[in-house]
């Protein structure tokens, strides 16, 4: 007789995943941030110029974090922005039109400005490549760098980030969960394996 209520019965749906440890606490994502907000202003000879912009989903809180750290230091406002990248990524269908974005879904003008693009998690780099293909649906800005609070290897375009928060070598097997208490209601980077 089946049992539809047991656990195995509910959660064939679900990839089975095992947790292998904690990469960095909120205290710690914290002082990556502040040392990361640093790293753009040194790098950018201030903020004046500058136009961070968050990849759906938790590249987003990321720059309005780091912004606000920037205004910090700096004492003037930073602008920050939002793309979402779903519509062009290289893994979706090619045979649909491709949509028109229009320049008021960033935010902010780009055109001339230097650009941070902000993510979690850098991989394959194919969303990265996608953001860049969606950025310059926008504009022409005069400058783009990358960050990613995670760099775990395994790129399959040629795709590198300026900053970076950490740099963890997984194999194929991991996964890097990030989670950002504006979309996860906590904060913290966790390692995980798929389950055979
Ligand atoms: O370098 P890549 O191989 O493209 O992988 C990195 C991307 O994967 C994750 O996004 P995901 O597609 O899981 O969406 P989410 O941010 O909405 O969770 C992550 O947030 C990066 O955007
Ligand atoms: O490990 C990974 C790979 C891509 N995106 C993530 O969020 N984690």
């Amino acid at each position: 007789m089946s049992d539809n209520t047991s656990p195995a019965a509910a959660d064939t749906t679900k990839p089975r995943i095992r947790e292998k440890g904690r990469l960095m606490s909120a205290s710690e994502i914290d002082r990556t941030l502040v040392r990361l907000a640093h790293q753009i202003v040194e790098k950018h000879e201030g903020s004046g110029n500058l136009g961070l912009i968050g990849i759906k989903r938790r590249g987003v809180p990321l720059a309005k974090r780091i912004a606000k750290i920037i205004e910090g230091i700096e004492k003037q406002p930073v602008e920050t922005g939002v793309l979402d990248i779903s519509f062009y990524r290289d893994d979706l269908s090619t045979a649909g039109p491709k949509p028109t974005v229009q320049a008021g879904d960033i935010g902010f003008d780009i055109a001339g400005r230097d650009i941070v693009l902000m993510d979690d998690v850098l991989y394959t780099g194919r969303t990265i490549r996608a953001a860049l293909d969606a950025l310059f649906d926008h504009g022409r800005p005069r400058s783009v760098r990358l960050l990613v609070l995670i760099d775990r290897g395994h790129r399959e375009l040629p795709i590198e980030a300026q900053f970076v928060g950490r740099v963890v070598p997984t194999s194929s097997k991991e996964i890097i969960e990030v989670k950002l208490n504006e979309v996860d209601g906590t904060d913290g980077v966790l390692l995980v394996e798929l389950a055979d």
